[in-house]
């Protein structure tokens, strides 16, 4: 049950250790260094410049997504101003909204995924999952008959309208970008959004206070993101780490970047030839975190399967086909743990 507790309250409590539904089994915990935000990896995800000639960017697409399943782009397109204001509204609404105010947009207890303001990615933790240290206000913004501004926030005064331009925006970049990684696969460019149909888009914004005990929590559980494409904004705080090859490595922020993240979907599109990233992030004693996510799903009654286009007597489907609604249904029941949810779709090749 999505209870009033929220972890800022905690937070600012000024408590020294943190309770105990919070501390992750030792696995799971990151390691010391990883804490140092700014001591981690030389190794970042690559950055790839949008306004550079076109066959250079899909080459990067193709690198990327086979390699990372992560990227940043710039010269994107998406207003700087506007990545700006919506990280100051954000902002403002986590640190300036006495609690009372914002627990009126509390989430709903018993569904998994409402809009509002939580704090639980899944609603009962009775499967022993580990509470994240994260805060977060969802807004189901597409298609526009679920866009319901009066269930964002009122205030500062120019909250929905932003959010409502960011969301236009993001949508415009996220068909941008599956054409070109399309492309990138040598098939036509609207291939991946034809699987997809229309968007269903969630804007997520995330806030981890500062958290006593680093060492033992994690600020959002290891998962891959369920979705197609994921486009996320951060601020300079830094603490998303995506796996590779085994590690966790910090994604630095880049200011004025947009981090893409490959999701579950389009691995199975792609027939496992692009790879959802699997990431989380991690807390710091000193400073709250914000970052926004926007993820662009199928609608629940789409099938997806590989993209004919992809699949041949060489290259024969990888995964199963799934209706996105029992896919989603599957990842709630089960967690989101790596990228379980995925691999019990794939279908043995070796035959
Ligand atoms: O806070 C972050 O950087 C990651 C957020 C995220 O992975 C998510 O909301 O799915
Ligand atoms: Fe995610």
């Amino acid at each position: 049950m999505e209870g009033a507790v929220r972890v800022q309250i905690l937070s600012q409590m000024g408590i020294s250790e943190v309770p105990s539904q919070y501390i992750q089994p030792p696995e799971n915990r990151p390691k010391s260094e990883t804490n140092n935000i700014t001591g981690l990896s030389c190794r970042n995800v690559p950055a790839i410049d949008l306004s550079c000639e076109k066959e250079s960017v899909l080459a990067a697409i193709q690198d990327a997504c086979r390699e990372w399943g992560a990227f940043h782009v710039i010269n994107h397109g998406v207003p700087t101003k506007l990545m700006d204001d919506l990280r100051r509204v954000c902002l403002s609404f986590f640190n300036d909204f006495p609690m009372e105010e914002k627990l009126k947009y509390a989430c709903h207890p018993n569904s998994a995924a409402s809009e509002g303001y939580g704090s639980r990615m899944l609603v009962s933790s009775e499967n022993g999952t580990v509470l994240d240290w994260r805060d977060y206000f969802d807004h189901h913004t597409l298609p526009l008959s679920r866009r319901n501004p009066s269930s964002w926030p009122h205030f500062p005064p120019e909250y929905r309208a932003l959010t409502a331009d960011y969301s236009d925006e993001m949508k415009a970049l996220a068909q941008r970008l599956l054409a070109l990684m399309s492309e990138s696969l040598g098939i036509k460019a609207s291939c991946m959004e034809d699987v997809i149909g229309e968007f269903y888009q969630n804007i997520t914004a995330s806030y981890y206070p500062p958290c006593p005990r680093p060492d033992l929590t994690l600020g959002l559980q290891s998962h891959s993101d369920i979705g197609a494409i994921t486009l996320l904004i951060q601020d300079d705080v830094g603490g998303l780490q995506v796996l590779k090859d085994g590690e966790w490595l910090l994604v630095d922020p880049l200011p004025n970047g947009i981090l893409v993240l490959v999701a579950d979907q389009t691995e199975i599109i792609t027939n496992g030839k692009y790879k959802t990233c699997v990431h989380r992030a991690v807390t710091n004693a000193n400073k709250a975190r914000l970052s926004i996510a926007t993820f662009h799903d199928p609608a629940k009654t789409v099938r997806i399967s590989p993209a004919p286009d992809l699949v041949s007597q060489d290259s024969p489907p990888r995964y199963s086909s799934v209706v996105y609604g029992d896919y989603l249904s599957s990842w709630y029941s089960n967690g989101p743990e790596g990228k379980r949810n995925l691999d019990t779709l794939l279908l043995d090749t070796s035959k």
